[in-house]
């Protein structure tokens, strides 16, 4: 779609609109924008996907386009580039032309009062002045439809803004775990593409130990609050430029950013020794919880290595943390045979 075709982009944000109603979809604007998406036929593998859900005779409820708006749009900039700023452009540049309208109107309409009153003055000229009054009023209406196009064109306007604004709290809400507010893993791989694989980082593997007991015998809120406990201790370890991520469940990864092995022990000790400290009681039942410990992974990034490898590397260790008898730190190393284990 090209910036400043207002009919085209009006057109398609009603056949999103329509598009919505028919399959009763959520009116909220990530919805929107995946609706907006399919009816503008940009992309193709939505459109398959949303025609695939159709053709089974699937309902396109929220988890399925919440699902689609993940997987397409929260993480790329499409939306921002190809509805909202062309849209809002449409609109401004619209709105310009509109103002330039009534002002020359305006002018016109001035223009025309003078003539009026000299011709009312001289008295002789009656016809002319019936031509000026009709032209008066036929103008004063252009102008007023003119003023009201422009207060719907600038409700619009604002509509928009205030879509970008959501859309922008939808996409960080996509990236950030709500019960930590630590990023998620959607989160971590948008960081991690701001990260050269060039120079060293490190990156830790952290699960709470026999965490299925903590919800067993307090409850999944009392567990809930351990999680975020737990969270709360990692991102007080760990310097702004690394990044702390709630990877699932009851399992962290950080990564250390141009960060060594080394100094990622040193940190993943300090978590490890802050959390089997903590004294928990239940507020309700003022029974002490027993104490909760973390195993944890470390990992240095290698040559040639991805991310995903690092992760894998420290997953390993950690399972050798919780073979080991968990609440420890174990060091990975390419040579898996040279596998350091301290701290217990
Ligand atoms: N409260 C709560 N529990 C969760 C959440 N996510 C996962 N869990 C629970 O975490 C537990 C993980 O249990 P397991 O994977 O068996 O591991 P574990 O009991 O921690 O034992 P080890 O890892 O072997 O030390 C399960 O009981 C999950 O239900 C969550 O968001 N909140």
């Amino acid at each position: 779609m090209m910036p400043g075709s207002f009919n085209q982009t009006m057109k398609i944000a009603e056949q999103a609109k329509e598009f919505m109603l028919v399959h009763q979809i959520t009116p909220v604007p990530s919805h929107y924008a995946v609706a907006y998406c399919y009816v503008s036929e940009e992309n193709l593998l939505l459109i398959k996907k949303i025609d695939e859900q159709l053709a089974s005779k699937k309902s396109l409820d929220a988890i399925f386009i919440d699902a689609l708006f993940s997987e397409f749009l929260s993480n790329s900039q499409n939306i921002e580039d190809n509805i909202f700023t062309p849209f809002g452009e449409t609109l401004t540049s619209t709105l310009a032309q509109l103002e330039n309208h009534v002002s020359s109107e305006k002018a016109t309409i001035s223009h025309l009062n003078k003539i009026g009153k000299t011709l009312g003055q001289l008295g002789e000229y009656k016809p002319l002045q019936n031509i000026t009054t009709f032209l008066l009023n036929a103008i004063g209406q252009s102008t007023a439809q003119h003023q009201s196009l422009s207060t719907e064109l600038y409700k619009a306007s604002e509509e928009v803004s205030q879509l970008k604004q959501k859309l922008e709290e939808s996409r960080q809400e996509a990236l950030i775990d709500t019960l930590t507010g630590l990023l998620n893993r959607r989160g971590c791989d948008k960081r991690l593409q701001a990260l050269s694989l060039n120079n060293i980082h490190s990156s830790l593997v952290i699960d709470i130990d026999h965490f299925k007991k903590v919800n067993d015998s307090f409850g999944h809120s009392v567990g809930d609050k351990v999680i975020q406990l737990v969270a709360k201790i990692i991102k007080e370890h760990v310097a702004p430029d690394d990044i702390p991520v709630r990877y699932g469940g009851e399992e962290f990864v950080v990564v250390l950013s141009n960060k060594s092995q080394q100094f990622a022990h040193t940190i993943a000790e300090k978590i490890r020794l802050a959390i089997a400290k903590l004294k928990l009681v239940q507020r309700q039942s003022k029974t002490q919880l027993p104490p909760i410990t973390v195993s944890i992974g470390v990992a240095e990034l290698q040559n040639n290595m991805t991310w995903t490898t690092l992760f894998n590397n420290a997953d390993q260790a950690l399972y050798k943390a919780k073979d080991s008898g968990r609440n420890c730190c174990v060091l990975a190393s390419i040579n898996t045979a040279a596998q350091l284990e301290l701290a217990n």
